[in-house]
């Protein structure tokens, strides 16, 4: 699960906490406000409930990106804010006798900031906004520069501090997390399971933007297989071996942009998948890491230089082609590589 799945989940679930409790807590609207300005509360309820609901509708659909949720717990977080702030505006006269009950608004806001995997600068700009509005409500209500005001700001400072750390904490664990399940250890590289549901996505979203008559991106793969592999281990040794293939991982990121995905295939089977790169850039791309590699060597353990090289098949995405015909064809490239002699580029 990626930081965007599990801000969305968390998102999701306090915008539902937030529209059951927002219609419970208009009954403390009519116990301690005047009854002038019950019906302003009540719409200022309605509108804020749509908002939550707007958030909930929007964080289910899938095509809500990363930036998407952010916006939308920006919402979340700044509509309650804006009803209190609402509040301490149309009480008016009242504010010091009847703001009991919505004054920990702000307070109660930036305890939720720690339920988020936010990072630090994200969770700081929420904070400060926050404090602002404490601050916004003491001038109102007269307590700014006050001894009670002092104490309420130093409270919602430390407030903001265990949330960043509850925030950090979260997010460098799921960081760590997202790493161990998505990398292959050895070289650093995407593994696998997370190459197949990155590409699989990717070739959707190509495929429907064709059909939506968007702008025509094209995505050409690679498939790179390391030269009689298995004698550089018998030769040398597996530790060499090892060597072998994290520089073969180095030299794939060195040659590759950074919107390109680089992943371990197999053993020493690799992907490069080059989105928004047409067949003839991509067969200038593939040449290149050829050619780095037959300039390349590892030293092994016993001090001697070992050379290798890579054989690649080359094949651009068709028009509403899936993923299993792509390595299909791309495999079948690879291997007329390997049999046409091998450290060669083979592109049909
Ligand atoms: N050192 C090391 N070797 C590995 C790793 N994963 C797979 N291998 C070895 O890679 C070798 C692959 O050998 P083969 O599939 O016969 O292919 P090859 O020798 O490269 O021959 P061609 O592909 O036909 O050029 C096997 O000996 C595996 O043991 C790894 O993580 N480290």
């Amino acid at each position: 699960m990626t930081r965007g799945d599990y801000l969305r989940n968390r998102v999701l679930l306090v915008a539902v906490v937030f529209t059951l409790l927002t219609p419970l807590w208009g009954v403390v609207d009519l116990l301690i406000t005047p009854a002038s300005i019950h019906t302003s509360l009540l719409l200022a309820r309605l509108a804020m409930i749509g908002a939550f609901i707007l958030v909930i509708v929007r964080g289910r659909r899938s095509a809500t990106g990363l930036n998407g949720i952010r916006h939308l717990l920006a919402t979340l977080i700044l509509t309650p804010a804006l009803f209190y702030l609402l509040v301490l505006l149309i009480l008016g006269d009242h504010v010091n006798k009847q703001l009991f009950g919505y004054s920990f608004t702000p307070f109660l806001l930036i305890a939720f900031l720690s339920v988020f995997p936010l990072t630090l600068i994200e969770s700081l700009g929420l904070g400060l906004i926050l404090i602002a509005l404490e601050v916004f409500s003491q001038y109102i209500n007269g307590l700014i520069f006050t001894g009670e005001g002092w104490q309420d700001l130093w409270l919602m400072c430390l407030l903001l501090i265990i949330s960043l750390w509850a925030n950090f904490s979260a997010i460098t664990s799921l960081l760590r997390l997202y790493r161990q399940a998505s990398q292959d250890p050895l070289t650093g590289l995407l593994n696998r399971g997370v190459l197949m549901v990155d590409l699989a996505r990717l070739i959707d979203r190509l495929h429907s933007d064709h059909r939506g008559r968007c702008v025509t991106h094209s995505l050409t793969l690679l498939m790179l297989d390391l030269d009689r592999f298995k004698r550089i281990n018998d030769l040398h040794g597996h530790s060499t071996g090892d060597q072998v293939l994290k520089r073969f991982a180095n030299i794939l990121r060195e040659e590759s942009r950074k919107t390109d995905i680089l992943a371990r295939y197999g053993g020493e089977e690799f992907i490069v998948a080059l989105p928004g790169t047409v067949r003839k850039n991509a067969i200038q791309v593939a040449e290149r890491i050829r050619k780095r590699c037959e300039n390349c060597s590892v030293r092994s353990l016993n001090g001697q230089d070992v050379n290798f090289t890579t054989s690649i098949g080359v094949a651009e995405l068709r028009r509403e082609e899936n993923i299993e015909t792509l390595l299909e064809r791309v495999d079948a490239r690879l291997y007329a590589a390997k049999a046409q002699g091998r450290n060669l580029v083979v592109t049909t």
